[in-house]
């Protein structure tokens, strides 16, 4: 089937897990959802490769069909909910400043597409109207440049290329004017057909993301009790990471995109299955879907707290048992499991925010071949809420000697999220 990006018909794409994807009617100014969605506008020239980003991104279309989609005559609004309501404009490539119809204050981000191939005159003009528009009306703004369709460089030719949009977009900026040059601009070399699009789109999501910091120290903590080299909480439909710990992003990135993208695409079968309480073993060892898991008890912190901005060092909440895996690696004699078996990971009786009861959370996992170390990892999933999964990578031998501990501590990082998801949707209630 040819996708069409002109259909008025919301939804694109829904599912109770995962993001959801609205196309809202030509025209419409608002979903109506009373939530205050983040807006991102996204630009360029014709052909550039703006529908396919959103496309393959947020409406998961196979990057060959991006071939197919219409060119883009009106501007159309796109409502995606993950960590943060989203709200992009996708526009068609003459949007002058004229036409765009709306003040561009009202942007976070504004993401200016060049293709890389394409000669730079035009989409340079452009981009300079708009970033000197959007800087004199919102300073505050994010300002991003996607050179995209990178994979269809060689090597030397992209980062040659990619050298030269930006030193050029620099040089024009300081001709238009010496106080230009403190626009901060972030430029990203990107394609449909590598992990490289979602990599810049999640670092451009994580701006928008007031309670960041917050995300980044539950995954610094979780990292350090939990053994693991690396973590990513990822939003499960987009494949976009909201969050990771402090580490480098490298090659895990593409590890930890493909394997959920592969859980994504084999989950609904299990999803019927799942159902039926209390766990099931999907596949000999890989998969598992636990039931609901009640959240330990800790003493709750003013929620208003998680969202300030200020430089209050990390919250009090939620508390993760510090050092409580690293402890017991070392400790001589073996910690009582007790209720730490791996699946259902606690059976206590605890309260249950309302808002998450009654889901189950699924599991899974796979040990991958030697590493670039020499060792052998695993790499684990865990669903922490609806739309955000976590995703680490950890040694193997710790994985199967300590998976109950490992799955212990998901317990109390799932609730730091579900905390901070919580507070970021109470602020972005309409009355
Ligand atoms: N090689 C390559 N081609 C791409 C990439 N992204 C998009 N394209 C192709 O570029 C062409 C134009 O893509 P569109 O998404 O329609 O571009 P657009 O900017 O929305 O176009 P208008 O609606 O005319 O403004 C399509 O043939 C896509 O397949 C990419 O990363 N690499």
């Amino acid at each position: 089937m040819v996708p069409s990006r002109s259909s008025s018909n919301p939804p694109l794409a829904s599912s109770f897990y995962g993001s959801a994807l609205k196309t809202l009617p030509n025209g419409d100014d608002s979903l109506g959802d009373n939530v205050v969605r983040s807006k991102i506008l996204l630009l360029g020239m014709r052909k550039c490769g703006k529908t396919s980003i959103q496309e393959v991104i947020f409406n998961k279309l196979p990057p060959k069909q991006s071939f197919y989609l219409e060119m883009t005559t009106r501007i159309t609004k796109h409502a995606f909910d993950t960590v943060i309501p989203l709200e992009i404009w996708d526009c068609p490539g003459n949007t002058t400043l004229e036409t765009l119809g709306a003040p561009l204050s009202q942007f976070s981000t504004m993401i200016f597409v060049i293709d890389i191939q394409d000669l730079y005159g035009g989409p340079i003009s452009k981009l300079l109207s708009f970033t000197i528009a959007a800087y004199q009306e919102n300073p505050s703004i994010n300002l991003e440049v996607f050179v995209h369709k990178a994979e269809a460089n060689t090597d030397e030719y992209r980062i040659e290329n990619f050298r030269h949009i930006q030193q050029r977009v620099l040089d024009e900026l300081l001709d238009e004017s010496p106080e230009y040059e403190q626009i901060p601009i972030n430029f990203h070399l990107t394609s449909i057909y590598d992990h490289s699009l979602h990599e810049a789109f999640s670092r451009v999501l994580q701006k928008l993301v007031g309670s960041l910091p917050y995300l980044e120290d539950l995954l610094n903590v979780f990292c350090a009790n939990s053994q693991a080299s690396k973590a990513y909480l990822f939003d499960v439909s987009s494949r976009l990471y909201v969050a990771t710990d402090a580490s480098p992003v490298d090659h895990t990135h593409a590890l930890c995109s493909d394997y959920l993208q592969m859980l994504n695409a084999f989950g609904p079968l299990y999803r019927s299955l799942s159902a039926s309480p209390p766990r099931h073993t999907l596949t000999s060892r890989s998969v598992v879907a636990s039931p609901t898991t009640s959240l330990p008890t800790s003493p709750t912190q003013p929620l208003s707290n998680l969202s300030s901005a200020s430089s209050t060092p990390a919250p009090a909440r939620p508390p993760l048992p510090e050092q409580h895996l690293s402890s017991t690696l070392t400790s001589p004699s073996p910690p009582n499991y007790g209720t730490l078996s791996p699946s259902p990971i606690s059976t206590q009786t605890r309260p249950q925010k309302l808002k998450y009861k009654n889901l189950f959370y699924p599991s899974a996992s796979s040990s991958l071949s030697h590493t670039a170390s020499g060792g052998h990892d695993t790499i684990i999933y865990h669903l922490i809420t609806p739309r955000l999964a976590l995703l680490a990578l950890l040694p193997t031998v710790v994985f199967e000697s300590r998976r109950g501990l490992v799955e212990y501590n998901v317990v109390f990082f799932r609730e730091g999220v579900q905390e901070i998801c919580e507070v970021e949707e109470e602020s972005r209630q309409i009355g």
